[in-house]
């Protein structure tokens, strides 16, 4: 206990005397001086110490993007730190499988092992002061996690302990993962203050590739696909192409382009980036979003034909409205547009396909519209999307998926029926599943299925009705085009006629003034 109290009181002398030689060199040295005292001194101390350490910060490339390892490690160190630190930190994380996630404090240190090495981790946090003077001064955080292992040990460490750590946290992050849907926020809020590029909530749509209702052999093209993609690293690094395939959905409402995303997302559990286009201001802002999106994620953007006007016309309006408004009008117009998204077909095409596109991997891009023949070919052609999928009516086959998913009904006395009017008329899904669905918790699959039939049946009458309507419509347009042209003929024949007697007229007069000179002569 003596030896002890001696050594505390060592320590506390030697503690004051390095203090008091900081103070003074902080004090009496020029900074030039210090910085090269301190680098020295540096120097010196890694010939004498026999550690090493390695900085793994939050924050990649000018805090634009968290740094992938960081996360790794983060989740690591988290799984193993529960059971070894002494300061935990407690966090209520909403989408996490585990209600309470136990986690590393800051600036907390614990050991960990790995093939007989010891090795030391610690999580440190800085507050850096923002130099700017704003009445809302920001203070700027910076994190990171710092490894120390003895230096005999380099090669170990570097060589497997740091990729065991890094495949360990991402196997560790796959197993709790919860699927996030997120969505872009405007760039700012109405206080002009900015806000996280994202938001996100759990995913928990149901949907999955059992309970599309569609064609087959389609299905099976497209899960092939999807599997090729997925497992395709290492064949996207061999032909030199971005880790990412775009699909294009189509076809009219209601035939389960959303629902098909949701699946896809499901299948390959990966996270959705629902981009919102008009809100989003501009290209460079646009570029910002995919940057903070994570790999082994689909970005999404539905309705891409009605999102922005892509096709160019806005330069043209903004230039017609120049020039034809004053000054006051035109500034008004011009504040209006400001407020419009700027974002362009060039700006869309290079966050698809550009350079940037690169950054993360492994990511989908789905683009989905009503009205293909509307979209500029340079949006969709191959390579930036890559799958053109066509959803369209429902068929006999499709039917047989929803009885199952709606009435757990495999096959029924009306199915041939059923089978017979699918072959006759045409109806979305989304409203096949309405009319299977049971109404009340009494109504049985047969109700259900007559229901549908006598939907099927009206369907089939108004597309007759329709028929008849246009074809009818197309006869009279035909007779009055007809009797347009009878009129113009008769006109035109009536007008010739005229000509003819006029012409006639002139020549029996010039007749008669010759008759008469030559009686002169
Ligand atoms: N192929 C399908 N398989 C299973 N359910 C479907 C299918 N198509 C539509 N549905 C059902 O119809 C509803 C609407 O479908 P969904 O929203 O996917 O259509 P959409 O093609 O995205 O329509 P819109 O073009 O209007 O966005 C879904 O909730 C789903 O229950
Ligand atoms: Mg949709």
């Amino acid at each position: 206990m003596e030896i002890m109290a001696k050594m505390w009181g060592q320590l506390g002398s030697i503690t004051a005397t390095v203090m008091l030689f900081y103070a003074m060199f902080d004090r009496f040295f020029p900074p030039p001086l210090r910085q090269y005292l301190r680098t020295y001194t540096q120097k010196l101390t890694s010939l004498i110490n026999p550690y090493i350490s390695i900085k793994f910060s939050e924050f990649e490339g000018e805090r634009m993007k968290r740094s992938e390892a960081y996360t790794a490690i983060q989740t690591y160190l988290s799984a193993n730190s529960s059971e070894r630190s002494s300061r935990l930190k407690a966090e209520v994380v909403k989408d996490s499988q585990t209600p309470l996630v136990l986690s590393m404090d800051d600036n907390e240190e614990i050991t960990d092992e790995f093939q007989g090495v010891k090795l030391w981790w610690c999580s440190r946090h800085l507050e850096v002061k923002n130099q700017s003077f704003s009445f809302y001064p920001a203070s700027d955080e910076k994190r990171f996690y710092k490894l120390t292992f003895h230096r005999r040990h380099r090669h170990v460490v570097i060589r497997s302990y740091i990729k065991h750590v890094l495949d360990e946290g991402k196997a560790i992050a796959t197993r709790n993962r919860q699927l996030k849907l997120y969505t872009n926020n405007p760039s700012s809020d109405w206080y002009g203050w900015k806000r996280t590029k994202w938001s996100h909530v759990v995913f928990e749509h149901p949907a999955s590739f059992d309970t599309l209702a569609l064609d087959s052999k389609m299905k099976e093209d497209i899960l092939k696909d999807l599997v090729k993609f997925q497992k395709g690293k290492e064949y996207y690094a061999k032909v030199g192409k971005a880790w990412k395939r775009g699909y294009l959905l189509y076809g009219p409402p209601g035939t389960g382009k959303s629902t098909m995303i949701a699946a896809m997302a499901n299948f390959l559990n990966y996270d959705i980036y629902d981009l919102e286009l008009t809100a989003v201001k501009e290209n460079v802002e646009l570029r910002k979003l995919l940057i903070e999106t994570s790999s082994k994620s689909i970005v999404v953007i539905e309705d891409i034909d009605c999102s922005l006007d892509l096709t160019g016309k806005r330069k043209k309006k903004k230039k017609d409205k120049e020039e034809g408004s004053k000054d006051a009008v035109k500034k008004a117009l011009d504040e209006e547009e400001d407020k419009e998204s700027k974002v362009t077909l060039s700006g869309l095409l290079n966050v698809i396909d550009g350079i940037w596109s690169a950054c993360g991997g492994e990511r989908v891009i789905v683009f989905t519209t009503n009205y293909v023949d509307k979209l500029d070919p340079a949006l969709i052609r191959r390579g930036r999307m890559d799958k053109h999928i066509e959803l369209s009516y429902c068929c006999y086959e499709a039917f047989k998926v929803l009885a199952r998913n709606y009435l757990d009904v495999e096959s029924h006395r009306l199915f041939p029926r059923i089978e017979e009017l699918f072959q006759e008329t045409q109806m979305t899904p989304a409203d096949v599943a309405d009319n299977l669905m049971p109404k009340s918790v009494e109504e049985e699959a047969e109700t259900c299925l007559e229901r549908l039939i006598e939907a099927l049946e009206t369907a089939k009458l108004e597309a007759k009705k329709k028929a008849e309507e246009e074809e009818a419509k197309k006869k009279a347009e035909e007779e009055e085009s007809k009797k347009k042209k009878a009129e113009e003929e008769v006109k035109e024949n009536g007008e010739l006629a005229k000509k003819e007697e006029e012409n006639n007229k002139k020549s029996g007069a010039g007749v008669k003034e010759n008759g008469f000179l030559s009686s002169g002569n």
